[in-house]
């Protein structure tokens, strides 16, 4: 928790007054919205977009000004956790649901800061299942085309109901263990019927800051 903490305030820092700021979604962003939340009741002025309701939320709690994402067309700087983080900064993301969102908002951000915990760098990625989001028409189908892609496709939970996003859509987790080329892997998921979109995030980071349990930070 201490990690996770100290990766999201080194992370806030960087907003300035006047900014246009997306809120991750996750136990590591809670952090930042939280210091978001008290640096704006300290008197920054900035506004947010939010990547979940969840989010959203929490921020108009601590009294953020949240703007719906109809409202703005780019983002100054965006701070979001993730799954996995691999050496070339690509990304899986999509662990709580929010990937679509956090897709949208980290492709209209002009800075995208990652903040993890030391737990999330790896060399490869793919032992965290790989979050996809698909519609419900069809998912059956859906699932087994995924399947062929060399995973093991498992619809999410949530109870005893398959679970849902913000989007009314479902989650599919595909156990891949080892992700070759997320670039090509990316392209291919996002061409099934069905899909919307997956928690692969290519080449989006613009910044990664790890928190260790040792307290220290560091940023990559
Ligand atoms: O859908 C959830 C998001 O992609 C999260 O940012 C990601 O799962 C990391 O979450 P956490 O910081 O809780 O590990």
């Amino acid at each position: 928790m201490e990690s996770k903490r100290i990766a999201a305030e080194k992370a806030a820092a960087y907003i300035r007054a006047g900014m246009i700021v997306g809120l991750g979604t996750g136990s590591t962003a809670y952090w930042a919205i939280q210091k978001i939340g008290k640096n704006v009741k300290e008197g920054l002025s900035i506004q947010a977009v939010a990547t979940s309701v969840h989010s959203e939320n929490l921020a108009k709690e601590l009294g953020i000004p949240v703007l719906s994402i109809s409202e703005v067309d780019s983002i100054d700087l965006t701070i979001d956790g993730a799954d996995e983080v691999d050496d070339s900064w690509n990304l899986i993301k999509g662990g709580g649901g929010a990937l679509l969102r956090e897709k949208i908002v980290a492709s209209m951000s002009k800075e995208l800061i990652i903040i993890v915990d030391e737990s999330k760098k790896v060399n490869q990625l793919g032992k965290f299942p790989l979050p996809v989001e698909i519609v419900q028409f069809g998912n059956e189908v859906t699932q087994k085309r995924l399947g062929k892609l060399g995973c093991v496709p498992q619809l999410r939970m949530s109870e005893d109901q398959a679970f849902l996003t913000d989007n009314g859509n479902y989650i599919v987790d595909c156990h891949f263990e080892h992700i070759i080329q997320p670039h090509e892997l990316n392209t291919t998921i996002n061409m099934i019927p069905g899909v919307v979109d997956n928690g692969l995030f290519i080449k989006l980071a613009t910044r990664v800051i790890v928190g260790y349990n040792d307290g220290s930070v560091v940023e990559l």
